[in-house]
């Protein structure tokens, strides 16, 4: 048989990898941060497959930054200690000892091994918290419940965020891992934030391409939990509009998103963290698998997912 015509068996792999390249080229340079929740990281096949995928981005010429969270692991630390774990307004209420469980969860336990999952294809992940190098600022956080300011304990509003650490480790090739652990500027302490109000704020600050935000849900529901349609695409003003009537951990979540497409991210993505693969599914399906926030001059213009 002569090589023209031999069978290559690899051909529909090249095909996959050859439909990828738009995506790709668009994407060239362009930083993609990504929050992964703790609900996501129910078990270790789907930990070991996220690091693949983000591996993947940067090894494609991304610059992807990983921002965790960990709310059940936290959860569980605070229970050995004996200490309950209660949410106002979707936040943590933290005392001062709640405090340094967080702390040491996220830094010490979450991102040690996420840094580890990804540093297993090379040495290419750093982490860091929101408090090294100033990374992420904050101030005392009042949550207004029932119109009442409502005191939490040390969790924090972010108030400025300084990307200096960040792109430097992004310009020397690292994918930086970033616990959701900010510096106070009113007191000197640090304060826990939200990881998907931390992962936005990053986001925006960065001047990200994309923020995606991996869950343990398909994405945002349509009137949840009465039904499980989930809802594909949408604006951010048709989104203001469904904030008041969102509960729990998906208030901060779509706060986050609205927050990043109105300061100059130009995507925000809510997927399914229980899919194996779900970032590169995200990206390289047409229809995409979760919901996609838009700025809304883009939100009437594009009709293709992007
Ligand atoms: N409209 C909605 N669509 C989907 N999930 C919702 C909605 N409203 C509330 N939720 C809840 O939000 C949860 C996701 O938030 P959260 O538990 O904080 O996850 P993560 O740990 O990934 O940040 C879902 O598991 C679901 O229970
Ligand atoms: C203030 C506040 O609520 N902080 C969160 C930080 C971790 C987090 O956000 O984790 P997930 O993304 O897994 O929910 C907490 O203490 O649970």
């Amino acid at each position: 048989m002569s090589g023209a015509t031999r069978k290559h068996t690899a051909l529909p792999k090249a095909r996959i990898l050859i439909e990828a390249l738009p995506w790709l080229t668009r994407h060239q340079g362009k930083t993609v941060v990504i929050k992964f929740g703790g609900n996501a990281m129910v078990d270790e096949d789907l930990k070991a497959a996220f690091a693949q995928d983000v591996v993947f981005l940067h090894h494609a010429g991304l610059r992807p930054v990983v921002v965790h969270g960990g709310g059940p692991q936290i959860s569980a630390q605070l229970d050995r200690h004996g200490l309950v774990s209660e949410f106002k307004a979707g936040l943590r209420v933290t005392t001062d000892e709640a405090m340094d469980v967080v702390r040491m969860v996220l830094a010490g336990q979450v991102q040690r091994e996420l840094v580890g999952l990804l540093n297993e294809h090379g040495p290419i992940a750093v982490g860091i918290t929101g408090e090294d190098a100033h990374t992420i600022n904050a101030t005392k956080h009042m949550p207004v419940i029932d119109g009442e300011p409502v005191d939490i304990g040390r969790v924090g509003e972010v108030t400025r965020i300084d990307t200096g650490a960040v792109e430097a480790l992004l310009k020397d090739g690292r994918i930086p891992v970033i616990s959701s652990i900010a510096r106070a500027e009113d007191d000197g302490h640090v304060y826990n934030v939200n990881a998907d109000t931390a992962a936005a704020a990053l986001a925006a600050a960065l001047g990200a391409e994309t923020l995606m935000v991996l869950t343990d849900v398909e994405g945002l529901y349509e009137n949840w939990p009465l039904s499980d349609e989930v809802i594909s695409r949408l604006s951010a003003t048709e989104l203001e509009k469904l904030l008041p009537d969102l509960s729990s951990g998906m208030v901060p979540k779509m706060e986050g998103c609205l927050f990043a497409v109105r300061n100059g991210v130009n995507t925000a993505r809510v997927i399914d963290g229980r899919v194996p693969h779900s970032i590169l599914l995200e990206i390289f399906t047409d229809e995409g698998i979760g919901t996609m926030v838009l700025p809304d001059g883009r939100a009437a213009s594009t009709t293709e997912r992007e």
